[in-house]
């Protein structure tokens, strides 16, 4: 698994927000993976999706190096937040917001009124 820790390692350094997902943003295929994307989407947040689906080494790789055995995995700033379910937790307690906030990932206006 080097290649795919190197990739993963790369993509939640690029990127201030990463989804490992299932489909698309535009386009999820799982209700998990969606809910996540959705709640994103309301923050304002911009995603970095990257579809597990098309990539096997990934989709076995990202449960590896977070040590958690499931699809969606959120990374913000390099840092593994969680799955749907962890998302929805921190995002109704209002966690979510303050840890994109803190993170100084570049929210729409949307979100702050
Ligand atoms: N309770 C989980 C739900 C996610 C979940 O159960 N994902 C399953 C079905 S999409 C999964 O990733 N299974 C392994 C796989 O598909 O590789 C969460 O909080 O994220
Ligand atoms: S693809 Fe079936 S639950 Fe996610």
């Amino acid at each position: 698994m080097a290649n795919a820790r190197e990739r993963i390692e790369t993509l939640i350094a690029e990127h201030p927000v990463v989804l490992f997902m299932k489909g698309t943003p535009q386009f999820p295929q799982c209700g998990f993976s969606g809910q996540v994307v959705q709640i994103l989407d309301y923050l304002g947040a911009p995603i970095h999706g990257v579809n597990v689906l098309e990539d096997e080494e990934i989709r076995q790789g990202v449960k590896e190096f977070a040590n958690w055995p499931t699809i969606p995995q959120l990374y913000i700033k390099g840092e593994f937040v969680g799955g749907a379910d962890i998302a929805r937790e921190m995002f109704q307690s209002g966690e979510l917001a303050s840890a994109l906030a803190d993170a100084g990932v570049d929210l729409k206006s949307k979100a702050k009124v």
